[in-house]
């Protein structure tokens, strides 16, 4: 008989309908509850997406599904099988739950990954200390994947999604060394440089890699999605850098949000309609390259690390 090996596959999670948002809202915010005018907010947003679908939940479904199929191919130990299971940060399963199964199952050895390639001890980091306290209560042995965002095959993917859309743009008459490329990703508090935080760094670097290998120089990083609160967040905001962008006269632009991996609201909202409208208002022409959802080379990614950390223990 196989050893099973189990694999915690953490996620944001997402409402599972629009009555749903609220408690979701709730969660996010550490128990409060949003004012009235938040929670219209973000109800309007997840309306605009696809009239109240949440596409993260079957996007992230079908990533773990992937995965674990990725990595029982991949894997060259007869003597084992991995089995995958959810934890999500702000939906059920939560990730207390996704460790409690594995428990239930019988599964004395875990490894633990997210699906966002980049750490900081504000995302990453507080998804791997809720699920090690909870592996610690019930005798579970786990260990994690910190980050992968410098993976040849990660690197790989999301070049030739850039190189599609560079081509895209060549065919309505584009430079190619004219479409000013975007790197992006979420936005977090200002106070996590002071912490010596490596998000910023891992984000330059997975940024540098995918242009070196696409050979492109027309390129630059900015944040999307800052929170609605008080305290400062990083910018600039890819609507700010849009506006500068138009001062430099620039036309085409093409965004590459590499902090994210599937189709949700930061995509389809932020990017798809939010800076696609201004691109209008601007009179630029702007594209985003496509998510990686269960691309096979993000799910080869995936496992790859997770055997390479199964290894290490
Ligand atoms: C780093 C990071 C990622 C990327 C890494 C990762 O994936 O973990 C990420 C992803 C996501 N964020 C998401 C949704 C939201 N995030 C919010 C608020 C916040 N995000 C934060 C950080 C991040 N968030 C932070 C510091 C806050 C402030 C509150 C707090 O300190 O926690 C809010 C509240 C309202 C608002 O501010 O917009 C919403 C609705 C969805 C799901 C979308 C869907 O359902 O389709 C996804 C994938
Ligand atoms: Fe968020």
């Amino acid at each position: 008989m196989k050893t099973k090996v189990g694999v915690l596959v953490m996620s944001y999670g997402t409402p599972e309908s629009l009555d749903q948002v609220e408690a979701y809202y709730t969660h996010i915010r550490r128990g409060h509850a949003p004012s009235p005018e938040q929670l219209k907010e973000l109800r309007d947003r997840y309306e605009a997406i696809a009239g109240g679908v949440f596409p993260l939940r079957q996007n992230t479904d079908r990533q773990v599904q992937s995965l674990q199929a990725t990595l029982n191919r991949e894997n060259r130990n007869p003597d084992i099988e991995f089995v995958c299971y959810q934890g999500l940060k702000h939906a059920k399963p939560f990730i207390e739950d996704g460790v409690e199964a594995m428990v239930q199952d019988g599964i004395r050895t875990a490894v633990g990954v997210i699906l966002a390639p980049h750490y900081s001890v504000m995302s990453v980091g507080t998804y791997i200390k809720r699920a090690q306290a909870k592996a610690q209560e019930l005798g579970l042995s786990i260990s994690f994947v910190e980050s992968y965002h410098l993976h040849p095959k990660l690197i790989k993917t999301l070049t030739e999604r850039v190189n599609a859309k560079l081509a895209l743009f060549e065919e309505v008459g584009a430079k190619r060394d004219e479409v000013r490329v975007l790197f992006s990703a979420h936005s977090l508090p200002e106070r996590i440089l002071a912490m010596g935080d490596p998000y910023v760094d891992q984000l330059m670097a997975t940024s540098q890699a995918v242009a070196d290998k696409a050979g492109i120089t027309n390129w630059q990083f900015t944040w999307q999605s800052a929170g609605r609160t008080a305290e400062p967040w990083l910018g600039p905001d890819i609507l700010d850098t849009m506006h500068s962008l138009k001062e430099e006269q620039v036309e085409y632009v093409l965004a590459a949000p590499v902090g994210f991996v599937s189709d949700h609201l930061e995509v389809l909202y932020d990017l798809d309609i939010e800076a696609q409208a201004l691109a209008k208002e601007l009179d630029m022409r702007f594209q985003r390259i496509d998510s990686l959802n269960s691309d096979p080379l993000y799910m080869e990614t995936l496992s790859d690390v997770i055997i390479d950390q199964w290894k290490k223990g």
